[in-house]
Protein backbone atom coordinates (compact mmCIF):
# COMPACT_ATOMS: atom_id res chain seq x y z
CA UNK A 1 0.00 0.00 0.00
CA UNK A 2 0.97 3.58 -0.75
CA UNK A 3 3.02 5.49 2.52
CA UNK A 4 1.53 8.94 2.25
CA UNK A 5 2.64 11.63 4.29
CA UNK A 6 0.29 12.09 7.43
CA UNK A 7 0.18 15.91 6.79
CA UNK A 8 -1.07 14.88 3.20
CA UNK A 9 -4.19 12.58 4.67
CA UNK A 10 -5.25 15.25 6.98
CA UNK A 11 -5.38 18.08 4.20
CA UNK A 12 -7.61 15.46 2.13
CA UNK A 13 -9.73 14.34 5.09
CA UNK A 14 -10.49 17.71 5.63
CA UNK A 15 -11.24 19.12 2.46
CA UNK A 16 -12.99 15.76 0.33
CA UNK A 17 -14.66 14.92 3.83
CA UNK A 18 -16.89 11.04 3.09
CA UNK A 19 -15.26 11.14 -0.40
CA UNK A 20 -11.21 10.87 1.38
CA UNK A 21 -11.41 7.42 1.89
CA UNK A 22 -12.58 6.45 -1.83
CA UNK A 23 -9.57 9.11 -2.88
CA UNK A 24 -6.83 7.52 -0.83
CA UNK A 25 -7.73 4.00 -2.06
CA UNK A 26 -7.84 4.40 -5.52
CA UNK A 27 -3.89 6.04 -5.17
CA UNK A 28 -3.06 2.45 -5.09
CA UNK A 29 -5.28 1.32 -7.77
CA UNK A 30 -3.90 0.78 -11.07
CA UNK A 31 -4.35 3.17 -13.72
CA UNK A 32 -5.56 2.58 -17.32
CA UNK A 33 -2.82 3.46 -19.66
CA UNK A 34 -2.80 5.06 -23.43
CA UNK A 35 -1.58 6.14 -26.03
CA UNK A 36 -1.95 8.36 -29.40
CA UNK A 37 -1.42 8.21 -33.24
CA UNK A 38 0.43 10.71 -34.53
CA UNK A 39 -1.69 11.81 -37.13
CA UNK A 40 1.26 13.57 -39.09
CA UNK A 41 2.58 10.16 -40.33
CA UNK A 42 0.73 8.23 -43.08
CA UNK A 43 -1.77 5.52 -42.10
CA UNK A 44 -0.08 2.58 -40.93
CA UNK A 45 -2.80 -0.20 -39.81
CA UNK A 46 0.14 -2.96 -41.23
CA UNK A 47 2.14 -1.42 -37.93
CA UNK A 48 -0.90 -3.86 -35.75
CA UNK A 49 -1.54 -1.13 -33.12
CA UNK A 50 -4.09 -1.76 -31.12
CA UNK A 51 -6.56 0.72 -31.89
CA UNK A 52 -9.85 -1.18 -30.71
CA UNK A 53 -10.10 0.76 -27.88
CA UNK A 54 -10.70 4.54 -28.50
CA UNK A 55 -10.57 6.56 -26.28
CA UNK A 56 -13.86 8.25 -26.91
CA UNK A 57 -13.21 12.34 -26.14
CA UNK A 58 -9.47 12.09 -27.37
CA UNK A 59 -8.59 12.33 -31.06
CA UNK A 60 -6.87 9.77 -31.81
CA UNK A 61 -6.15 8.57 -28.61
CA UNK A 62 -6.43 4.86 -27.33
CA UNK A 63 -6.50 3.26 -24.33
CA UNK A 64 -3.62 0.41 -24.26
CA UNK A 65 -0.03 0.26 -24.35
CA UNK A 66 2.99 0.45 -27.15
CA UNK A 67 6.70 -0.81 -26.29
CA UNK A 68 9.04 2.14 -26.23
CA UNK A 69 11.18 -0.05 -28.55
CA UNK A 70 8.68 -1.04 -30.96
CA UNK A 71 9.32 0.41 -34.38
CA UNK A 72 6.16 2.49 -34.09
CA UNK A 73 7.63 4.25 -31.13
CA UNK A 74 11.10 4.80 -32.23
CA UNK A 75 9.31 5.95 -36.04
CA UNK A 76 7.43 9.02 -33.81
CA UNK A 77 4.20 6.73 -35.17
CA UNK A 78 2.94 6.54 -31.72
CA UNK A 79 3.22 8.65 -27.95
CA UNK A 80 2.42 7.11 -25.06
CA UNK A 81 1.01 9.21 -22.51
CA UNK A 82 -1.54 8.89 -19.45
CA UNK A 83 -4.97 9.86 -20.51
CA UNK A 84 -5.59 12.83 -18.34
CA UNK A 85 -2.34 14.36 -19.47
CA UNK A 86 -3.94 14.00 -23.37
CA UNK A 87 -7.01 15.61 -21.95
CA UNK A 88 -5.16 18.86 -21.76
CA UNK A 89 -3.85 18.69 -25.13
CA UNK A 90 -7.10 17.94 -25.93
CA UNK A 91 -8.43 21.39 -24.41
CA UNK A 92 -5.85 22.95 -25.85
CA UNK A 93 -7.93 22.70 -28.93
CA UNK A 94 -4.86 24.35 -31.57
CA UNK A 95 -5.94 25.03 -35.01
CA UNK A 96 -3.93 24.97 -37.88
CA UNK A 97 -1.74 28.43 -38.75
CA UNK A 98 -2.12 29.09 -35.50
CA UNK A 99 1.11 30.24 -33.24
CA UNK A 100 1.42 28.25 -30.44
CA UNK A 101 3.75 28.40 -26.96
CA UNK A 102 4.40 25.43 -24.57
CA UNK A 103 6.51 27.15 -22.04
CA UNK A 104 7.22 24.04 -19.74
CA UNK A 105 7.26 21.44 -22.38
CA UNK A 106 9.52 18.67 -21.37
CA UNK A 107 9.20 15.91 -22.10
CA UNK A 108 7.24 16.75 -25.18
CA UNK A 109 3.29 15.17 -24.01
CA UNK A 110 1.79 18.42 -25.17
CA UNK A 111 3.81 19.78 -27.46
CA UNK A 112 3.50 15.68 -29.74
CA UNK A 113 0.08 16.71 -29.18
CA UNK A 114 -0.26 20.43 -30.35
CA UNK A 115 2.04 19.34 -33.39
CA UNK A 116 -0.15 17.15 -34.51
CA UNK A 117 -3.20 19.27 -34.31
CA UNK A 118 -1.28 22.18 -36.47
CA UNK A 119 -0.74 19.96 -39.55
CA UNK A 120 2.15 21.27 -40.28
CA UNK A 121 0.42 25.29 -40.91
CA UNK A 122 1.62 27.87 -37.73
CA UNK A 123 4.46 28.05 -35.49
CA UNK A 124 5.06 25.60 -32.53
CA UNK A 125 7.73 27.38 -30.05
CA UNK A 126 8.69 24.24 -27.64
CA UNK A 127 10.58 25.50 -24.05
CA UNK A 128 12.31 24.08 -21.65
CA UNK A 129 14.05 25.35 -18.73
CA UNK A 130 16.05 22.98 -18.05
CA UNK A 131 18.69 21.63 -20.36
CA UNK A 132 18.59 17.63 -19.79
CA UNK A 133 15.00 17.58 -20.44
CA UNK A 134 15.07 19.56 -23.43
CA UNK A 135 17.31 17.14 -24.77
CA UNK A 136 14.42 14.40 -24.31
CA UNK A 137 11.62 17.16 -25.52
CA UNK A 138 13.62 17.44 -28.68
CA UNK A 139 14.58 13.44 -28.94
CA UNK A 140 10.73 13.46 -28.74
CA UNK A 141 9.59 15.95 -30.87
CA UNK A 142 12.33 14.45 -33.50
CA UNK A 143 10.80 11.67 -34.03
CA UNK A 144 7.08 12.96 -34.44
CA UNK A 145 8.20 14.76 -38.03
CA UNK A 146 6.35 17.84 -37.70
CA UNK A 147 8.26 21.05 -39.38
CA UNK A 148 7.48 23.76 -37.71
CA UNK A 149 8.71 23.85 -34.35
CA UNK A 150 11.05 25.65 -32.73
CA UNK A 151 12.97 24.26 -29.37
CA UNK A 152 14.21 26.92 -26.67
CA UNK A 153 15.98 25.99 -23.53
CA UNK A 154 14.94 29.28 -21.77
CA UNK A 155 13.80 30.91 -18.86
CA UNK A 156 10.23 32.12 -19.29
CA UNK A 157 11.24 35.29 -18.36
CA UNK A 158 13.30 36.00 -21.49
CA UNK A 159 10.24 34.69 -23.46
CA UNK A 160 8.37 37.41 -22.00
CA UNK A 161 11.21 40.21 -23.13
CA UNK A 162 11.85 38.52 -26.31
CA UNK A 163 8.42 37.56 -27.78
CA UNK A 164 6.13 39.58 -26.30
CA UNK A 165 2.28 39.42 -27.61
CA UNK A 166 3.39 37.11 -30.32
CA UNK A 167 1.26 34.11 -29.83
CA UNK A 168 -2.47 32.64 -30.14
CA UNK A 169 -2.44 29.86 -27.34
CA UNK A 170 0.28 30.06 -24.86
CA UNK A 171 0.34 26.16 -22.53
CA UNK A 172 1.20 26.45 -19.03
CA UNK A 173 1.80 22.80 -17.74
CA UNK A 174 3.06 24.34 -14.44
CA UNK A 175 6.28 22.31 -12.62
CA UNK A 176 3.78 21.53 -9.34
CA UNK A 177 3.61 18.95 -6.19
CA UNK A 178 2.83 16.51 -8.49
CA UNK A 179 0.44 14.84 -5.91
CA UNK A 180 -1.66 13.47 -9.18
CA UNK A 181 1.48 10.97 -9.68
CA UNK A 182 2.15 9.51 -6.55
CA UNK A 183 0.71 6.41 -7.95
CA UNK A 184 2.29 6.44 -11.17
CA UNK A 185 6.06 7.67 -9.82
CA UNK A 186 6.19 6.80 -5.80
CA UNK A 187 9.23 8.69 -5.67
CA UNK A 188 7.00 11.52 -6.07
CA UNK A 189 5.75 11.76 -2.08
CA UNK A 190 9.57 12.06 -1.15
CA UNK A 191 9.38 16.05 -2.27
CA UNK A 192 5.96 16.56 -1.10
CA UNK A 193 5.82 18.31 2.56
CA UNK A 194 3.11 20.55 3.82
CA UNK A 195 4.55 23.77 2.55
CA UNK A 196 5.27 22.19 -0.79
CA UNK A 197 1.85 23.40 -2.48
CA UNK A 198 2.64 27.02 -1.03
CA UNK A 199 6.28 27.09 -2.56
CA UNK A 200 5.09 25.50 -6.04
CA UNK A 201 2.09 28.38 -6.32
CA UNK A 202 4.88 30.90 -6.07
CA UNK A 203 7.01 29.58 -8.53
CA UNK A 204 3.37 28.94 -10.91
CA UNK A 205 2.51 32.83 -10.35
CA UNK A 206 6.02 34.31 -11.77
CA UNK A 207 5.59 31.82 -14.99
CA UNK A 208 2.43 32.85 -15.55
CA UNK A 209 3.32 36.43 -15.07
CA UNK A 210 5.88 36.00 -17.64
CA UNK A 211 3.26 33.67 -19.61
CA UNK A 212 0.66 36.50 -20.09
CA UNK A 213 3.02 38.72 -21.55
CA UNK A 214 3.83 36.38 -24.63
CA UNK A 215 0.19 36.37 -25.24
CA UNK A 216 -1.85 38.13 -27.94
CA UNK A 217 -5.25 39.78 -26.96
CA UNK A 218 -7.62 37.79 -28.26
CA UNK A 219 -5.84 34.47 -27.47
CA UNK A 220 -6.13 31.97 -24.75
CA UNK A 221 -3.85 30.82 -21.93
CA UNK A 222 -4.08 26.77 -21.00
CA UNK A 223 -3.09 26.02 -17.62
CA UNK A 224 -2.81 22.69 -16.23
CA UNK A 225 -1.54 21.05 -13.04
CA UNK A 226 -0.77 17.45 -12.39
CA UNK A 227 -1.80 18.06 -8.54
CA UNK A 228 -4.69 18.13 -6.07
CA UNK A 229 -3.84 21.18 -4.05
CA UNK A 230 -5.92 23.77 -4.56
CA UNK A 231 -3.26 26.37 -3.56
CA UNK A 232 -1.97 25.19 -7.42
CA UNK A 233 -4.97 25.12 -8.87
CA UNK A 234 -8.48 26.92 -8.25
CA UNK A 235 -6.35 29.32 -6.14
CA UNK A 236 -3.81 29.92 -9.26
CA UNK A 237 -6.65 30.53 -11.44
CA UNK A 238 -8.64 32.95 -8.78
CA UNK A 239 -5.53 35.00 -8.31
CA UNK A 240 -4.67 35.18 -12.26
CA UNK A 241 -8.99 36.47 -12.32
CA UNK A 242 -7.82 39.27 -9.88
CA UNK A 243 -4.80 40.00 -10.85
CA UNK A 244 -5.24 40.24 -14.75
CA UNK A 245 -8.79 42.23 -14.82
CA UNK A 246 -8.48 41.16 -18.66
CA UNK A 247 -8.14 37.46 -18.53
CA UNK A 248 -11.89 34.98 -18.37
CA UNK A 249 -12.75 31.64 -17.85
CA UNK A 250 -13.50 29.56 -21.17
CA UNK A 251 -16.16 26.64 -20.14
CA UNK A 252 -14.20 23.56 -20.89
CA UNK A 253 -16.56 20.52 -22.29
CA UNK A 254 -16.16 17.64 -19.23
CA UNK A 255 -16.72 13.97 -20.07
CA UNK A 256 -17.65 10.96 -17.74
CA UNK A 257 -15.87 11.16 -14.51
CA UNK A 258 -14.55 14.40 -14.88
CA UNK A 259 -15.06 16.90 -12.35
CA UNK A 260 -15.66 20.69 -12.28
CA UNK A 261 -13.32 23.37 -10.54
CA UNK A 262 -14.19 23.71 -6.89
CA UNK A 263 -14.92 27.12 -6.13
CA UNK A 264 -14.66 26.76 -2.69
CA UNK A 265 -11.13 25.72 -2.71
CA UNK A 266 -10.30 29.37 -3.95
CA UNK A 267 -12.59 32.34 -3.36
CA UNK A 268 -16.08 30.93 -3.78
CA UNK A 269 -15.88 32.77 -7.10
CA UNK A 270 -18.70 30.55 -9.31
CA UNK A 271 -16.94 31.16 -12.67
CA UNK A 272 -14.51 28.45 -11.12
CA UNK A 273 -16.48 25.59 -12.27
CA UNK A 274 -15.53 26.11 -15.52
CA UNK A 275 -12.19 24.44 -14.88
CA UNK A 276 -11.73 20.81 -14.51
CA UNK A 277 -10.49 18.57 -12.03
CA UNK A 278 -9.61 14.95 -12.87
CA UNK A 279 -9.52 12.91 -9.24
CA UNK A 280 -8.50 9.28 -9.73
CA UNK A 281 -11.27 7.93 -7.67
CA UNK A 282 -14.03 9.47 -10.23
CA UNK A 283 -12.02 9.32 -13.59
CA UNK A 284 -9.46 6.67 -15.20
CA UNK A 285 -6.49 8.55 -16.10
CA UNK A 286 -3.55 10.56 -13.28
CA UNK A 287 -4.70 12.98 -10.96
CA UNK A 288 -4.81 17.06 -13.46
CA UNK A 289 -6.24 20.07 -13.41
CA UNK A 290 -7.09 22.48 -16.37
CA UNK A 291 -7.98 25.81 -16.87
CA UNK A 292 -8.31 28.04 -19.98
CA UNK A 293 -8.70 31.60 -19.87
CA UNK A 294 -8.91 33.91 -23.22
CA UNK A 295 -7.29 37.55 -22.97
CA UNK A 296 -9.62 40.37 -23.41
CA UNK A 297 -8.21 44.00 -24.62
CA UNK A 298 -6.77 45.27 -28.03
CA UNK A 299 -2.92 44.80 -29.29
CA UNK A 300 -1.02 46.93 -26.90
CA UNK A 301 2.19 48.51 -28.76
CA UNK A 302 5.17 46.42 -29.07
CA UNK A 303 8.64 47.79 -29.02
CA UNK A 304 10.26 46.13 -32.41
CA UNK A 305 14.00 45.06 -31.62
CA UNK A 306 16.69 45.22 -34.20
CA UNK A 307 17.33 42.08 -35.71
CA UNK A 308 19.54 40.13 -33.48
CA UNK A 309 23.08 39.63 -35.26
CA UNK A 310 22.82 36.02 -35.37
CA UNK A 311 19.87 36.27 -37.82
CA UNK A 312 22.19 38.03 -40.38
CA UNK A 313 25.46 36.07 -40.12
CA UNK A 314 23.51 32.96 -40.59
CA UNK A 315 22.48 33.18 -44.51
CA UNK A 316 22.85 30.07 -46.29
CA UNK A 317 25.96 30.85 -48.95
CA UNK A 318 25.28 30.11 -52.66
CA UNK A 319 27.42 27.10 -52.62
CA UNK A 320 26.02 25.53 -49.84
CA UNK A 321 22.53 25.80 -50.64
CA UNK A 322 23.47 24.03 -53.99
CA UNK A 323 25.13 21.07 -52.11
CA UNK A 324 21.39 21.23 -49.76
CA UNK A 325 19.71 21.40 -53.12
CA UNK A 326 21.46 18.43 -54.87
CA UNK A 327 21.67 16.01 -51.81
CA UNK A 328 17.77 16.35 -51.04
CA UNK A 329 16.77 16.13 -54.24
CA UNK A 330 18.47 13.08 -54.96
CA UNK A 331 16.08 11.63 -52.15
CA UNK A 332 12.68 13.57 -52.52
CA UNK A 333 11.61 16.54 -54.49
CA UNK A 334 9.21 17.77 -51.56
CA UNK A 335 12.61 20.81 -50.73
CA UNK A 336 12.19 21.39 -54.72
CA UNK A 337 10.30 25.12 -54.35
CA UNK A 338 11.90 26.30 -51.20
CA UNK A 339 13.45 29.55 -50.96
CA UNK A 340 16.90 30.06 -50.02
CA UNK A 341 15.91 32.65 -47.76
CA UNK A 342 14.25 30.03 -45.51
CA UNK A 343 17.12 28.07 -44.46
CA UNK A 344 19.61 29.41 -41.80
CA UNK A 345 23.13 27.94 -41.27
CA UNK A 346 24.86 27.72 -37.59
CA UNK A 347 27.88 26.19 -37.19
CA UNK A 348 27.68 24.17 -40.55
CA UNK A 349 24.24 23.10 -39.31
CA UNK A 350 21.22 23.77 -41.76
CA UNK A 351 17.37 24.58 -40.09
CA UNK A 352 14.68 25.32 -41.88
CA UNK A 353 13.70 28.71 -40.98
CA UNK A 354 10.62 30.62 -42.35
CA UNK A 355 10.78 33.97 -43.27
CA UNK A 356 7.78 34.52 -41.00
CA UNK A 357 8.69 33.19 -37.24
CA UNK A 358 9.43 35.53 -34.61
CA UNK A 359 13.30 36.13 -33.87
CA UNK A 360 14.38 33.77 -31.37
CA UNK A 361 18.34 34.28 -31.92
CA UNK A 362 18.62 36.31 -28.51
CA UNK A 363 17.30 33.24 -27.02
CA UNK A 364 19.21 29.65 -25.60
CA UNK A 365 17.88 27.45 -28.78
CA UNK A 366 17.93 23.48 -29.03
CA UNK A 367 16.33 23.97 -32.43
CA UNK A 368 16.13 27.00 -34.31
CA UNK A 369 13.97 25.58 -36.91
CA UNK A 370 13.79 22.25 -38.60
CA UNK A 371 17.22 20.96 -38.29
CA UNK A 372 18.23 19.44 -42.01
CA UNK A 373 21.27 18.34 -41.46
CA UNK A 374 25.35 19.28 -41.13
CA UNK A 375 27.61 20.80 -44.05
CA UNK A 376 30.99 18.56 -43.57
CA UNK A 377 34.15 19.76 -46.14
CA UNK A 378 32.44 19.26 -49.34
CA UNK A 379 29.48 17.50 -48.47
CA UNK A 380 25.96 17.43 -47.00
CA UNK A 381 24.61 14.81 -44.67
CA UNK A 382 21.05 15.00 -43.71
CA UNK A 383 19.64 14.15 -40.33
CA UNK A 384 18.04 12.06 -38.57
CA UNK A 385 14.94 14.56 -38.08
CA UNK A 386 14.67 15.07 -41.67
CA UNK A 387 13.80 11.81 -42.43
CA UNK A 388 11.29 11.10 -40.22
CA UNK A 389 9.63 14.55 -41.79
CA UNK A 390 9.52 12.67 -45.02
CA UNK A 391 6.32 10.15 -46.30
CA UNK A 392 8.18 7.05 -47.86
CA UNK A 393 4.69 6.57 -50.03
CA UNK A 394 5.51 10.38 -51.86
CA UNK A 395 8.44 9.65 -54.46
CA UNK A 396 10.80 9.52 -51.64
CA UNK A 397 14.14 7.58 -52.71
CA UNK A 398 14.14 4.33 -49.92
CA UNK A 399 15.25 0.89 -49.18
CA UNK A 400 13.06 -1.48 -47.05
CA UNK A 401 14.88 -3.26 -44.00
CA UNK A 402 13.34 -6.30 -42.59
CA UNK A 403 12.92 -6.08 -39.20
CA UNK A 404 15.81 -8.05 -37.95
CA UNK A 405 17.90 -5.16 -40.47
CA UNK A 406 15.76 -2.29 -38.83
CA UNK A 407 17.21 -3.69 -34.78
CA UNK A 408 20.51 -4.20 -36.35
CA UNK A 409 20.26 -0.73 -37.97
CA UNK A 410 19.18 0.48 -34.81
CA UNK A 411 21.72 -0.96 -32.70
CA UNK A 412 23.99 1.08 -34.94
CA UNK A 413 25.20 -1.64 -37.25
CA UNK A 414 26.13 -1.59 -40.83
CA UNK A 415 23.53 -3.45 -43.12
CA UNK A 416 24.08 -5.75 -45.74
CA UNK A 417 21.10 -5.90 -48.84
CA UNK A 418 20.82 -8.95 -50.42
CA UNK A 419 20.48 -6.72 -54.01
CA UNK A 420 22.37 -3.78 -54.91
CA UNK A 421 20.55 -0.01 -54.35
CA UNK A 422 21.15 2.90 -55.85
CA UNK A 423 24.22 4.54 -54.19
CA UNK A 424 23.68 7.25 -51.73
CA UNK A 425 21.34 8.55 -49.47
CA UNK A 426 18.13 7.14 -49.02
CA UNK A 427 15.28 7.24 -46.62
CA UNK A 428 15.02 3.54 -44.72
CA UNK A 429 11.75 2.12 -44.14
CA UNK A 430 10.90 -0.91 -42.17
CA UNK A 431 7.29 -2.40 -42.70
CA UNK A 432 7.00 0.45 -45.13
CA UNK A 433 7.66 2.89 -42.32
CA UNK A 434 10.19 5.60 -42.47
CA UNK A 435 13.05 5.48 -39.49
CA UNK A 436 15.89 7.44 -40.48
CA UNK A 437 18.47 7.86 -43.38
CA UNK A 438 20.91 5.45 -44.86
CA UNK A 439 23.55 5.83 -47.00
CA UNK A 440 24.10 3.02 -49.82
CA UNK A 441 27.17 2.33 -51.12
CA UNK A 442 26.89 -1.12 -53.52
CA UNK A 443 24.68 -3.80 -50.78
CA UNK A 444 26.00 -1.72 -47.73
CA UNK A 445 24.07 0.60 -45.70
CA UNK A 446 26.21 2.99 -43.50
CA UNK A 447 24.63 3.39 -40.46
CA UNK A 448 23.58 7.22 -39.57
CA UNK A 449 21.52 6.49 -35.81
CA UNK A 450 22.97 9.41 -33.83
CA UNK A 451 24.61 7.98 -31.49
CA UNK A 452 22.25 8.76 -28.26
CA UNK A 453 19.28 7.06 -29.97
CA UNK A 454 21.14 3.88 -30.19
CA UNK A 455 19.43 0.70 -28.53
CA UNK A 456 21.97 -0.11 -25.94
CA UNK A 457 21.17 -3.59 -25.58
C1 LIG B 1 4.70 19.08 -15.67
S1 LIG B 1 6.23 19.20 -16.40
C2 LIG B 1 5.82 19.45 -18.08
C3 LIG B 1 5.29 18.25 -18.79
C4 LIG B 1 5.12 18.49 -20.28
N1 LIG B 1 4.28 19.65 -20.52
C5 LIG B 1 4.56 17.30 -21.01
O1 LIG B 1 3.39 17.29 -21.36
O2 LIG B 1 5.33 16.38 -21.32
C6 LIG B 1 6.78 20.78 -15.94
C7 LIG B 1 8.08 21.25 -16.56
O3 LIG B 1 8.36 22.56 -16.07
C8 LIG B 1 9.76 22.71 -15.97
N2 LIG B 1 10.08 23.81 -15.01
C9 LIG B 1 10.60 23.72 -13.77
N3 LIG B 1 10.80 24.94 -13.25
C10 LIG B 1 10.41 25.83 -14.18
C11 LIG B 1 10.40 27.25 -14.23
N4 LIG B 1 10.80 28.00 -13.21
N5 LIG B 1 9.96 27.81 -15.37
C12 LIG B 1 9.54 27.07 -16.42
N6 LIG B 1 9.53 25.73 -16.40
C13 LIG B 1 9.96 25.12 -15.31
C14 LIG B 1 10.24 21.35 -15.50
O4 LIG B 1 11.61 21.17 -15.84
C15 LIG B 1 9.28 20.40 -16.22
O5 LIG B 1 9.86 19.88 -17.39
Amino acid sequence: MLKLPQDFIEKYQTLLGDEAEAFFKSLDEDVQKGFRINSLKPHADHLQIDTSHPIPFIKDGYYGTVSGRSLAHQAGYVYSQDISAMYVGQVVDVQPGETVLDLCAAPGGKSTHIAQQLNNQGLLVSNEINHKRASILVENLERFGAKNVIILNEDPSHLAQNLKQRFDKVVVDAPCSGEGMFRKDHSAIKYWHRDYPTECAARQRKILADAIQTLKPGGELIYSTCTFSPEEDEQIVSWLLTTYPDLELVEIPKFEGMDAGWPDFADGNPELTKTVRLMPHHFKGEGQFVAKLHLNGKPGKVKTKKKNKKQNQSQLTSDQFALWQQTINHITDEWADVKRSNFKVFNNHLYYFDRDWPDIFAMKYMRPGLYLGEFKKKRFEPSYNLALTLNPDEGTAKVELSLDQWEKYMHGETVTLSNSASNGWTLLTCEGVGFAFGKVVGTTVKNFIPKGLRFLN
